[in-house]
């Protein structure tokens, strides 16, 4: 952004979460902004969610490589309850499935190559070749908490799902945490467009205590190791702060409002295409 004589540095939010402002370079963005918009195209493109309770989020939101979505009835063994000690595989009232179940019901587009390249180095550049939460080297400060410690799910870390969000003006995020998958390999999110004002707390309560951040077009966030669980949210978005030049592809308008894009590792090998019934029904 313009008026700032040096960059912003890289900052590790809590230990674990690693800011890297202005990751992504210009072309790097068009070319997300360019993909984003082919993937928004029906089937399976942007929808609106409905969350458990029937309300509707203002964020709209498409899914690669597995289908996160709100489900009435655990996909695996159909009860509609959140735990069930004899399914292996439990979840509600959000699960991953192969089709939109809460949409148009076509099965989910493929996870691209170009974010398993970009999250692999994103893991790298957070983590370093060891693979751990960095020292204060590297972070240009003293006693930085939990530094050494080596961070779950960088080994082998194979991203295999991402959702991308869409916030217009006036959109947000409700604190929340990332739950749905079944390893703590770290969460990568790359934003476009407008800047936001990104709220990361702790993986215990909703309650705080923060940090609360500017996100810009191009940031990198990784949250894996002691922060993988971490509550975060989206307070606001700051619209028009997006470069003009951030252009949706062509021919088009430019990029209105903010892109995020979390990439996740599932820990899925397969799952039921569609939410089924009890066995009993
Ligand atoms: O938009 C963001 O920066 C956060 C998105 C997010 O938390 C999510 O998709 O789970
Ligand atoms: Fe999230």
């Amino acid at each position: 952004m313009t008026g700032e004589l040096f960059g912003r540095p890289r900052t590790q939010l809590a230990p674990g979460a690693v800011l890297i402002p202005d990751w992504l370079d210009a072309a790097e963005q068009r070319e997300l902004v360019t993909a984003c918009r082919r993937w928004a195209r029906p089937p399976a493109g942007l929808r609106t969610v409905r969350l458990p309770g029937g309300a509707q989020m203002s964020v709209r939101q498409l899914c690669l490589g597995w289908h996160w979505g709100v489900v009435s009835r655990c996909p695996t063994c159909g009860a509609a309850r959140k735990a069930a000690a004899d399914c292996p595989q439990h979840w509600f009232p959000y699960a991953y499935t192969r089709r939109v179940h809460d949409g148009d019901g076509a099965p989910v587009k493929p996870f691209p190559a170009l974010l398993d390249t970009l999250a692999r180095r994103a893991v790298a550049e957070a983590y370093g070749d060891a693979g751990t939460c960095r020292d204060a080297e590297a972070y240009g400060e003293e006693g930085v908490a939990g530094a050494g410690s080596a961070v779950a799910g960088v080994v082998g870390y194979a991203p295999d799902v991402a959702l991308v969000n869409h916030y217009a003006a006036g959109a947000r995020m409700g604190l929340h945490q990332d739950r749905e998958e079944r390893i703590d390999a770290p969460v990568v999110s790359l934003s476009l467009g407008d800047s936001c004002v990104f709220r990361f707390g702790n993986c215990r309560t909703r309650n705080g205590p923060w940090t609360d951040i500017e996100l810009r077009s191009g940031d990198l966030l990784v949250f894996g190791g002691p922060a993988r669980y971490a509550y975060h949210g989206v307070l606001r978005t700051l619209p028009g702060t997006a470069d003009p030049e951030l252009r949706l592809g062509e021919p088009g308008p430019a990029l209105s409002g903010r892109l995020n894009i979390t990439v996740r590792q599932s820990g899925l090998s397969g799952a039921p295409e569609t939410p089924r019934k009890p066995a009993s029904a």
